[in-house]
Order: structure tokens, then C-alpha cells, then sequence
């Protein structure tokens, strides 16, 4: 035992954000904490209801990934005392996947001595998810544009900018799980050039807009034909708020991640007012139970404190 206990907390995510599929993410002001120290047996307490049904062994995702850091960094892998919760619903498209890796990460590495660099985190979490976008964006906050590297353990090349002043979320999270990996395995493997060239266009158009303030541009900017289109099927309601949300007060609406939650921006107590009623008629015309949240963006990205014994 070394002594010190990590408390590292970490923001959820939104993902794709439209057409950056897989390369653009942001994150929000709503936390997981994962803590942890090195102990004389592997216990993990999963606390909080978000987090009911993890495995509470080493089966854990977090327990598993800090002990792949330490195989990693050559080192022995040890017993672990790890303790868990989360403010965001697990499986919802919220990123809480690559929120317990970077924080699994993060916390391990504080305890393996720091072998590795924040970048090298981020190699080690993209690689683990198979997608920059949410780790990234747990990982430094703001907004992140990222692709994966040529050659997987290089560096993840990225750019973080801050969300636009005065961008606030209106998140609409329904009951039902939908995995990420279910919400990959509807996607075609193969797209015409037609709707390839039509996501560049509105990605690129997407990133210069946020970074520039442009809020107006939004709702143009967010279309996408590469991943929405076909997971509208596993997500009642999605296709009616993507057609009218900007109709209803959204400067712009998408899927948040592989989804089921879906994410309208909105600048206004205004348009809020409207764009709730509508989202409200949408998903009860769909009978589906949901709950909304009102997010901010998270600008710091994964905190670290050291409490020593
Ligand atoms: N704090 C956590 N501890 C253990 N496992 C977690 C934690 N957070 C997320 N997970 C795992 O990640 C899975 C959800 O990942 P995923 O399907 O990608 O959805 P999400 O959109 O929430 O990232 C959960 O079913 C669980 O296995
Ligand atoms: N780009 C990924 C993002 C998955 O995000 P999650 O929050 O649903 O895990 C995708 O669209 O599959």
C-alpha cells in the first residue's frame, strides 16, 4: 500500500455532436468520481443509482482498465480499493463508458508513479473506446475535434477549443438503455460519395461555427447522413425532433453519441420554454418515458486530488 487514496472526477460527454461522427465531442458539467488506492484486496463499491448492476469484482471496466496501466507500465498489477458514482445514466449515449476509462486511467496513473503523459491517456482511452470523440472531451473538456492515429499508440492528433459563449443543452434521455456497440453494429459499412462529401461539408461548416460563435449557423451546420439516419430506428421520436427542433426554439439538435438521448442547443429561457413543450408532445406521442436535463459545458475536463493517509 502506497498511502494515497485518487479522487478523480470526470465530466460526461456528448458525442458527434451531428456529422463529426466519431470525431467531435464535448463535454458537459456532469460528473462521475472514480477513487482509488492501492489496498491488500480488490474491492469495488459501485455507489448511487446510475451505477446499479456494474460488477462490483474485478469484472468492472474500471478495475479493468487500471489494471491493463500498470501491465502496461511494466509494473505489477496490485489490489485495489476502487469506489465509484455517477450523475450521468450509464448506456444512454452520454459517454459514461469513456468516462470511467479516463477516470480508471487517470486515477492509476497517479498511483503507478505517472508513467505516462495526459496524451498518453488519451492514446490509451481512444484506443479503448475505438473512437476519440468522448474521451477526448472527458478528457480536456470544452469541445474536441480528433481522429484516430495512423499507427495505433501514436499520439491522437486533436485541437480543443471552448464552447461558444452562452451554448446551453437541453438533454432528453430516455428510459430505455441502448448500447454503443448495438448502435454501431446498424451502421453500413460502405457510403456513397454523395453522402461522404455532405458530412465533410457540414462537419467542417459544424467546427469553424462553434469556434467562431456562430450559433446561427447551427442548425444547418448539424445534419448528418452517416449515422443517424440509420440508428433513427432505434430511437422513437428522433427523426420528428431532428425535422422540427429548430422549428420549436433548438438552434440545432442531434443525437448525443449512439444515442438514445438526444440534444437540442438553445441560447435562450425562451426557446427553452418552447423546445420542452415540443420535446414533451414528441415523446409522449411515442409513449416513450424520458427525463430532460439542462447542461452547461464543461471547460476543465478530468480533475485530480491526492489525499494522502
Ligand atoms: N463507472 C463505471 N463503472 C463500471 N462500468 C462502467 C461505468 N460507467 C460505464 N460503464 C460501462 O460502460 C457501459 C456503457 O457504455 P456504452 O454502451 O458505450 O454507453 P455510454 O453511452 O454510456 O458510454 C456500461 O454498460 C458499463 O458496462
Ligand atoms: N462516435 C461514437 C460515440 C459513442 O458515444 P456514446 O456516448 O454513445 O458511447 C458513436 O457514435 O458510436
Amino acid at each position: 500500500m502506497n498511502g494515497r487514496r485518487v479522487k478523480v472526477t470526470i465530466p460526461a460527454t456528448t458525442a458527434n455532436l451531428g456529422p463529426g461522427f466519431d470525431a467531435l465531442g464535448m463535454a458537459f458539467q456532469l460528473y462521475s468520481v472514480v477513487e482509488m488506492e492501492i489496498s491488500d484486496h480488490t474491492t469495488v463499491e459501485m455507489m448511487g443509482k446510475e451505477l446499479q448492476g456494474t460488477p462490483t469484482d474485478k469484472n468492472n471496466l474500471l478495475y479493468k482498465v487500471a489494471a491493463g496501466l500498470f501491465q502496461e507500465a511494466g509494473l505489477a498489477i496490485p489490489e485495489l480499493a476502487i469506489r465509484a458514482s455517477s450523475e450521468a445514466p450509464l448506456t444512454r449515449g452520454l459517454g459514461s463508458s469513456a468516462a470511467a476509462i479516463v477516470g480508471a486511467l487517470v486515477a492509476a496513473n497517479h498511483l503507478a508513479g505517472e508513467p505516462f503523459t495526459r496524451e498518453q491517456l488519451f492514446e490509451k482511452a481512444t484506443r479503448l473506446e475505438g473512437h476519440p470523440d468522448n474521451a477526448g472531451a472527458s478528457m480536456f473538456g470544452g469541445i474536441i475535434v480528433a481522429t484516430m492515429p495512423e499507427v495505433p499508440g501514436d499520439p491522437v492528433p486533436y485541437v480543443r477549443f471552448s464552447a461558444p459563449a452562452g451554448l446551453q443543452t437541453l438533454v432528453v434521455i430516455p428510459e430505455f438503455m441502448l448500447s454503443t456497440e448495438k448502435a454501431r453494429n446498424v451502421l453500413p459499412q460502405v457510403y456513397s460519395r454523395e453522402d461522404v462529401v455532405y458530412n465533410v461539408g457540414h462537419s467542417s461548416l459544424l467546427v469553424a461555427a462553434l469556434a467562431q460563435g456562430r450559433l446561427d449557423l447551427m442548425g444547418r451546420a448539424m445534419s448528418d447522413r452517416l449515422h443517424q439516419p440509420y440508428r433513427a430506428k432505434l430511437v422513437p421520436g428522433l427523426n420528428e425532433i431532428l425535422d422540427k427542433a429548430t422549428e420549436n426554439g433548438a438552434l440545432g439538435a442531434a443525437l448525443s453519441g449512439a444515442g438514445p438521448t438526444i440534444l437540442c442547443f438553445f441560447s435562450s429561457d425562451e426557446e427553452l420554454e418552447k423546445l420542452r413543450a415540443f420535446v414533451d408532445r414528441v415523446m409522449k406521442g411515442h409513449d416513450i418515458s424520458y427525463r430532460v436535463m439542462i447542461l452547461q459545458p464543461d471547460e476543465n475536463g478530468v480533475q485530480v486530488e491526492i489525499h494522502q493517509r
